[in-house]
């Protein structure tokens, strides 16, 4: 791998503006069958989302993804999402029930828009497999596959017949697969997503690293049709995530689905907990997300995403920052 570098290490150069209002540029990306007002996502995490919070995306027009830690409750979510005609969207690992999951949703007739197969080395046979189980019993449904963190695993997710691959292994704020495996995309997330992006056929989508809502435009520029993100819509009023007081400070835990937190258990735990500041509103973090993304379309000289995907960028290690934070 030739040119590693990351979301910090990348400042994107501005074009003639064609503008007269950031509020003329259109931020909506479509992924499979349906627009969104955002290309993001938050992670389908357990102190990120839950079925609220996931109606209130989908309400709203937002892409969600309902995580899997509550598989019992899937069918009837699905089931609710159909009949208040919202977009249905879940996830599912790989281990043997999760076939029979999927058989009894075509028994059922319960088609869900999207399915997101989550594990966390995702070029591997089980992935593969579970895509084409999917694929024969759920035709219709959009499936996103991942994660991965190279071309060969999207082409070999692409032809397995996933719609979508979702890339970044170990990038994550909670994160600790890089530390204690040696292996990931940590420190070199948006290359990686460049390199993916080039193989590709089908979407990318980004998933984590991301720490400030510039680094979804830069996101876009390599090769990203969505971003996924944990940490920035962690600590919402609407999280799911616990609150903590101290010294009249508010906080809210965020913890890692390969953490012992999430799995009862301290076995091949790849994942930690912290708390994050609390943020107060997630409407409007939303609001001040797709503000900063017109306005990076915008400084990308054009109306709508596609501007941003052709702009020419600098690589500054490490130096954009400049000694300041948000
Ligand atoms: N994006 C990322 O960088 C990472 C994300 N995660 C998140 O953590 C959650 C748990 O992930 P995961 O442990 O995959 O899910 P599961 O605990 O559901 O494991 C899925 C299956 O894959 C097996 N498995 C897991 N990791 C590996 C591996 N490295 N090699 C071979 N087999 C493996 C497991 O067996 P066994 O446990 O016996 O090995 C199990 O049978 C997911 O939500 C995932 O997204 C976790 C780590 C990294
Ligand atoms: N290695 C691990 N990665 C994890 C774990 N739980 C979630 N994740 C990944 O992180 C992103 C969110 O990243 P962020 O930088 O936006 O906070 C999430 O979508 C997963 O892919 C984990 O326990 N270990």
């Amino acid at each position: 791998m030739e040119n590693v570098f990351d979301y910090e290490d990348i400042q994107l150069i501005p074009a003639k503006c064609i503008v007269n209002s950031r509020s003329e540029c259109d931020t909506t990306t479509t992924l499979g069958k349906h627009s969104f007002k955002l290309p993001v996502v938050p992670a389908n995490m357990q102190t990120i989302l839950d079925e609220n919070v996931a109606r209130f995306l989908a309400e709203e027009g937002y892409f969600y993804i309902m995580h899997r830690f509550e598989p019992e409750t899937r069918k009837r979510f699905i089931n609710d999402m159909k009949q208040n005609e919202l977009i249905s969207s879940i996830s599912v690992g790989v281990k043997d029930e999760e076939y029979g999951f999927i058989e009894e949703l075509k028994n059922e007739g319960l088609n869900p828009d999207y399915i997101t197969i989550d594990i966390a080395h995702g070029h591997s046979q089980a992935v593969i497999d579970m895509i084409q189980h999917i694929k024969q019993n759920l035709p219709e449904t959009f499936v996103i596959a991942g994660n991965v963190g190279t071309p060969e695993a999207v082409r070999e997710l692409e032809n397995a017949g996933a719609d979508a691959t979702k890339v970044g292994i170990g990038p994550g704020k909670v994160c600790i697969t890089k530390l204690k495996t040696g292996f990931g995309t940590g420190g070199w997330q948006l290359a990686a997503v460049r390199w993916c992006a080039k193989a590709a056929s089908k979407p990318v989508i980004a998933d984590g690293g991301i720490r400030t809502h510039g680094d979804i435009a830069k996101s876009i520029r390599f090769g990203a049709t969505m971003v996924m993100i944990g940490s920035l819509f962690a600590g919402h009023e609407e999280s799911p995530g616990e609150l903590i007081e101290e010294e009249g400070q508010k906080f809210k835990e965020y913890f890692g689905s390969a953490s012992e937190y999430q799995k009862g258990e301290r076995k091949n735990v790849e994942g930690k907990k912290m708390i994050v500041p609390y943020k107060g509103s997630l409407k409007d973090t939303l609001v001040e997300m797709q503000q900063d993304l017109q306005s990076a379309i915008s400084y990308a000289g054009g109306t709508n995403l596609d501007a941003i995907r052709h702009v020419d960028y600098v690589v500054v290690k490490n130096s954009i920052m400049n000694g300041d934070s948000l």
